[in-house]
């Protein structure tokens, strides 16, 4: 029922995955049942949410067959040096319960304290080693995309970063289709905020669907791969139920004429060490 596209080392990942973040530990467990319960296949997480262990429970009380689950976990920003970021990775593994991860990100570049391109390396490393599938990055811009390429040769498989109605973030996505990296749309209800703008709610009415749903309908028809958080078993619903109609070319226009590039988290040229979390 959700698409798949296909990253650099030939792995497919559903187009539409569940969001993790602030879902508290003692909640994790019971809304990634949940979601993977209603048909999510795609679960987004990180050792920064402290939720991976109650993500992993999920995960194994699903029944579900290993390689019809897709999951990403992200380095924490304390452990980039690269004998750090092994064991972080290792941990990551051990607590999510798995053998292999599916895709593993560096979550912030950290830019001006830490030295990214060594990271990148050793997640590289990673990857040769068989424990993860594919290896990607977060929050970069544009010049650390191409410090990690031009000093290893290898595209990151994604990258992740704040994409919705509020923040189209064209340069960056042209960039990535220009490199073959997927964009991956973080916060793509912008935490709720754009659910409440007139025009997204003109064209949910019109189209007798949600703002939330035409929202991350948009994200799909853009091609970018998108993960919403909900604690709340109607709205995990409501979102996964985005197949079943398309938005018009004006419908699309309009949504993305609302752009004023205006972030709802983080800017990754802000974020360091011990800030901007
Ligand atoms: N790589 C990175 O640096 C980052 C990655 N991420 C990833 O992206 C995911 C999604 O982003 P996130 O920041 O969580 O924000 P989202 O844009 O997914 O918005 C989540 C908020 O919207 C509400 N919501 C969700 N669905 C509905 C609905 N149908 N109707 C009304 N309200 C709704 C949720 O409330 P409620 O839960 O109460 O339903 C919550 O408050 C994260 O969970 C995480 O996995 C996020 C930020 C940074
Ligand atoms: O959710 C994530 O993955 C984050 O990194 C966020 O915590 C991010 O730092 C943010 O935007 C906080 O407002």
């Amino acid at each position: 029922m959700i698409p798949t596209l296909t990253l650099a080392h030939g792995t497919p990942i559903p187009q539409l995955g569940f969001g993790t973040y602030k879902i508290d530990p003692a909640d994790a467990e019971r809304a990634v049942s949940i979601a993977l319960e209603l048909g999510h296949r795609h679960v987004d997480t990180a050792a920064m949410y402290g939720n991976e262990r109650d993500v992993g429970r999920a995960l194994a009380a699903s029944g579900l067959p290993r390689d019809e689950l897709f999951v990403t976990s992200k380095l924490d920003n304390p452990h980039h040096a690269p004998d750090a970021a092994r064991a972080a990775f290792e941990r990551s593994l051990d607590d999510l319960g798995l053998d292999v991860l599916d895709l593993y990100l560096i979550h912030w570049p950290l830019a001006a304290t830490t030295d990214y391109v060594a990271t990148w390396e050793t997640l590289v490393e990673l990857q040769h080693s068989g424990r993860v599938r594919e290896v990607g990055v977060s929050n970069f811009q544009p010049a650390h995309l191409r410090a990690v390429i031009d000093a290893t040769g290898v595209v990151p498989a994604v990258n992740q970063i704040e994409i919705n109605p509020y923040l189209t973030q064209e340069p960056l996505r042209a960039l990535h289709a220009e490199r073959g990296i997927v964009t991956q749309a973080w916060s793509p209800l912008a935490r709720g905020r754009v659910l409440d703008d007139p025009v997204v709610r003109r064209v949910a009415d019109a189209c007798g669907r949600t703002p939330s749903q035409v929202v991350l309908r948009w994200h799909l028809q853009r091609g970018d791969v998108v993960f919403p958080k909900s604690t709340h078993r109607e709205r995990i619903a409501e979102n996964l139920d985005v197949f079943g109609f398309e938005l018009d070319a004006e419908a699309m226009a309009s949504i993305d004429a609302l752009n004023r590039d205006e972030r709802s988290g983080s800017d990754p040229d802000v974020v360091e060490l011990g800030r901007g979390r």
